[in-house]
């Protein structure tokens, strides 16, 4: 399942994103704005249970999450949409997968995983701005059914075909969803029109 998340609030501040004077600050800004947008449509379909309670006037019937949620940023870029995801669902635990891409290669390198217990059965969310060629974000859910996950939604900000069919060939039973579908990818690898290096312009870097 691909879904476009086509809502002008995100388009807005997607298109202050691409724009290539906007500076680490607002980029931001705007992508934790993003996240919480995004994490409200990501989480539509999250499963509850009926639980009895009572209120200041009389009892009844109401309902709460039944499945831990699990936030797995992939480092560095996913950290920007941590916070903004976490509002909506302060009680999600966090685990952290860190991944390069080789820039002659494209391949992607994993240099860091901590995850909490019980991914089996939980809803991880993978969370990462960019999905390019998918390497990246194909490797992290490999390492995440490894630890036992079994429910999986990809949340990224912009993504190519390329990327979406890797992710879909890989893995079939991953929900992906984007704020934007962009064109293609260039020789470099990277995004067009896309927004440039995410991790660059949210830490600062080069
Ligand atoms: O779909 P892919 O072709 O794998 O490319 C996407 C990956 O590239 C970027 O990370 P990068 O390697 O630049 O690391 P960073 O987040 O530390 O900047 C981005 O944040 C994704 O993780
Ligand atoms: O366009 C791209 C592609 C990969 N990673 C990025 O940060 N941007
Ligand atoms: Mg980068």
């Amino acid at each position: 399942m691909l879904e476009v998340l086509n809502h002008p609030l995100i388009t807005h501040k997607l298109t202050q994103m691409r724009k290539k004077e906007t500076g680490t600050k607002d980029f931001r800004e705007n992508l934790d704005e993003i996240a919480e947008l995004m994490a409200y449509e990501v989480c539509r379909d999250l499963p509850t249970r009926p639980v009895s309670i009572e209120t200041p006037i009389g009892p009844t019937t109401g309902f709460e999450l039944s499945r831990e949620v699990v936030i797995v940023p992939i480092l560095r870029a996913g950290i920007g949409l941590l916070d903004g995801i976490r509002r909506l669902v302060p009680t999600a635990k966090v685990g952290f997968i860190g991944m390069y891409r080789d820039e002659e290669t494209l391949k992607p390198h994993e240099y860091f995983a901590k995850f909490p217990s019980n991914l089996d059965e939980a809803i991880v969310m993978v969370v990462d701005p960019m999905l390019a060629t998918g390497g990246s974000a194909v490797d992290a859910i490999n390492a995440i059914k490894k630890r036992g996950a079994k429910t999986i939604k990809l949340v990224s900000l912009v993504g190519v075909p390329e990327g979406v069919q890797a992710v879909q060939h890989a893995h079939p039973d991953v929900d992906i969803y984007l704020a934007a579908l962009d064109d293609h990818l260039n020789e470099k690898g990277y995004i067009v029109p896309g927004l440039g290096d995410a991790g660059d312009r949210i830490f600062g870097t080069k």
